[in-house]
Formats: C-alpha cells, sequence, structure tokens
C-alpha cells in the first residue's frame, strides 16, 4: 500500500455516508475526527461505536473520534464534507473559522448538490470560505450501505492540482476500496447533482411498472441529458462516462439502497411526496436538487425534457402517468440531437 500523504482527518456530517467514509479513512490508517451537529447521537456513537440512526451495522474502529463540540476539534490534514448539499454553505462557514481549520491540505467535497439560491456547484461555495485551501471532489457510485460492510466500491477523485488528487487517491485506496483521479472537477459535480432527478425518475418508473425497456431507454436518456446539460456549464463530456457520471447514474436508478429511487417508487404507487419526506430522516438530494437543477437549466438555455418532467411532478403536482405519457408524445428526433 503507497505511504500516506496525510496524518488526520476530519468527517463532517454524521450521517450514512459520513459515517461511512470515517470508517474507511480509519482503515487507510488516518486518525479520523467525526464531528455532527447532534450532541446526543454523537456521544453515542463515541460510546457504543454505532450510529443507530444513520448506519447501524457499522462498527466503528477505536481510531475514530465522534464529536459535537466544535472547541475539541484537532488540526487535520484533510477535511471531508459530508453534510447534504443545502447545509454546506453555513456548515463550510462555521468550519472556515475554526483554529484546527488553518493547517489544512485539502478540503473534500463529498455531496451532490447544487445551491438553488446561486445555482453553484458545491466546490463554488466551498470556496467562497475555504479561499486559501485545495478543494477536491470525491464522488462515484458509492451507496453508504455497501461501503460500510467493505464490499467491492471505486470512486473518483477530482481536483484541479494533480499532485493532490493523487494523495486524496492514496486515502482511497484500499484491497476493496478503487479510486481514479480527474482533473474536471466541474463535471463531476454536476453528473454527481444531477443523476438523483433521475434516480426519482427510474423509480417513479418502477412503481408505474412500465417495465424494463422503459426504464432502460429513460436512464440512457438521462445520460444523454446530463451529458448536454453538463458540457453547456463546463464539464467535459468523458466525464459523464465515468464512474461519477454514467457509473453513479446506474447505481442510483437500480439500487435498493438509494434513497432517491424509493422517493420515485412510493411516488409511483401513489404515495403523496410529503408523506413519503415525512417517513424518512435521510436526505433524498434529487428533491431539492430537481428544483436547482431545473432552475439552472432554463437560466443556462438547456433542454431538458426529462428534468422538466421530473420538476413537474414534484412541483407542480403532475400526476406521474401524465409526465411519461407527456415524454413519449414529444416530436420525433435524432438519438444525437
Ligand atoms: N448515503 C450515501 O450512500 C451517499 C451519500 N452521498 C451524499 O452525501 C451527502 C450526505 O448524505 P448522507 O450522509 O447520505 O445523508 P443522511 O441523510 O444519511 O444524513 C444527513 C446528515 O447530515 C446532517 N445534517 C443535516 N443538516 C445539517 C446541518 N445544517 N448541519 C450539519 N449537519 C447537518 C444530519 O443531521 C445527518 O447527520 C448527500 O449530499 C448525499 O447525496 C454521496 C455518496 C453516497
Ligand atoms: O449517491 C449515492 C450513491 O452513489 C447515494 O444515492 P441516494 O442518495 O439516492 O441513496
Amino acid at each position: 500500500m503507497p505511504t500516506l500523504p496525510y496524518s488526520n482527518a476530519l468527517v463532517i456530517g454524521a450521517g450514512s455516508w459520513g459515517t461511512a467514509l470515517a470508517a474507511v479513512l480509519a482503515e487507510r490508517g488516518l486518525q479520523v475526527q467525526f464531528w455532527g451537529r447532534d450532541p446526543v447521537l454523537m456521544e453515542e456513537i463515541q460510546t457504543t461505536r454505532r450510529n443507530t440512526r444513520y448506519l447501524p451495522g457499522l462498527v466503528l474502529a477505536d481510531s475514530i473520534q465522534a464529536i459535537s463540540d466544535l472547541e475539541a476539534l484537532r488540526p487535520a490534514d484533510l477535511v471531508m464534507f459530508v453534510v447534504p448539499s443545502k447545509a454546506v454553505r453555513e456548515t463550510a462557514a462555521i468550519m472556515v473559522a475554526h483554529p484546527a481549520l488553518q493547517q489544512t491540505q485539502v478540503v473534500i467535497s463529498c455531496a451532490k448538490g447544487v445551491e438553488l439560491e446561486t445555482g453553484k456547484r458545491l466546490t463554488q461555495i466551498l470556496a467562497e470560505s475555504f479561499t486559501h485551501t485545495p478543494l477536491a471532489v470525491l464522488t462515484g457510485p458509492n451507496h453508504a450501505e455497501e461501503v460500510s460492510q467493505r464490499m467491492a466500491t471505486a470512486a473518483v477523485v477530482a481536483c484541479d492540482q494533480e499532485n493532490i488528487a493523487r494523495d486524496v487517491q492514496t486515502c482511497f485506496t484500499l484491497p476493496w476500496f478503487r479510486s481514479y483521479t480527474s482533473d474536471d472537477v466541474t463535471g463531476v459535480e454536476w453528473a454527481g447533482a444531477m443523476k438523483n432527478p433521475y434516480a426519482i425518475a427510474a423509480g417513479i418508473a418502477l412503481g408505474l411498472k412500465l417495465g424494463d425497456n422503459a426504464i432502460a431507454a429513460l436512464v440512457t436518456r438521462a445520460l444523454a441529458e446530463m451529458v448536454r446539460m453538463g458540457s453547456a456549464m463546463g464539464g467535459r463530456p468523458e466525464s459523464f462516462m465515468g464512474l461519477g457520471g454514467v457509473g453513479d447514474l446506474m447505481a442510483t436508478c437500480y439500487s435498493q439502497h438509494s434513497r432517491n429511487h424509493r422517493v420515485g417508487r412510493l411516488l409511483g404507487e401513489g404515495m403523496p411526496l410529503q408523506e413519503i419526506m415525512s417517513s424518512t430522516r435521510m436526505v433524498a438530494e434529487g428533491v431539492p436538487n430537481t428544483a436547482s437543477l431545473h432552475q439552472a437549466a432554463r437560466a443556462k438555455g438547456v433542454r431538458t425534457p426529462l428534468l422538466d418532467e421530473i420538476y413537474a411532478m414534484l412541483y407542480e403536482a403532475k400526476p406521474a402517468r401524465e409526465a411519461m405519457r407527456t415524454l413519449l408524445s414529444r416530436d420525433p428526433r435524432a438519438e444525437t440531437e
């Protein structure tokens, strides 16, 4: 195993993905502080070594220190932001002022989304606080439930500084965890944000029992839309063919673990959105991000027929069957248009 470039990590956000990532970094040999905002939960994690609320099956190593008190933060070489996209701005503003983060060598964005108010990617938001710290993205088809069981997983680490991408890659290299580097931060971020609304659509198609052909068509056209939109936003088309693009799109559109897919399936089965959202405390990024992505697409003038129908279903109460009919009855066109 290559020598570790960093010794200490701070994982910010104690949901399922933060918990799984803390475990990965500890297994790789880093000393990990794991911060969450809820003192009761963090105290429970610290004493029982389990996050029963978000990832109950995982027993955390002793080298992970769970904390909620910001006073307890130690200096960290590597800082992972794993709060939901909506919470990234406020959390970054709190963290950047902390003396323990002054020597940080890289901040890694692990959430998936785009800000509604500004249309900004998450590293753009982080850059407003961390003005002098290199920023990277960790993304890909990475369900926390499987990562926490050490099941074979691959991810992509994107950073515009190649040496930093490689250093972060080294931290995410284990016999069962393989990571690749990329310099297309913009492309992988748009890909990660966009796949979630499409996973909701795939779930809706399943809930409506539309069949495998329909779901394959939907996922394929979703990829075309991701490439069109992501390229217009400055990403490189090939990034959408990688782990952060089609890889994550497939994982989310077909997975039993996906919260976005679950939201869609229940919608397709006829449950109202409000009821679905109040049935879980876990974040389904596709719901708020359908609004932010739809707004960004309209502002940029990118054609996004799928996203438009997902928006209509989630925000304008358009019945799912009618949205599917609209998609199928559009004017015929070439596949590459
Ligand atoms: N769960 C997964 O398999 C994966 C999730 N992600 C992404 O990671 C991000 C986090 O997702 P999960 O960990 O799955 O979410 P989760 O729903 O499991 O947990 C969310 C966590 O964020 C905390 N939180 C919410 N608002 C907060 C705030 N204002 N300040 C501080 N903490 C706050 C909650 O208390 C909770 O601990 C999302 O963007 C998600 O798309 C990415 C890859 C895999
Ligand atoms: O991003 C994910 C897997 O890569 C998690 O997807 P969900 O948020 O839909 O569970």
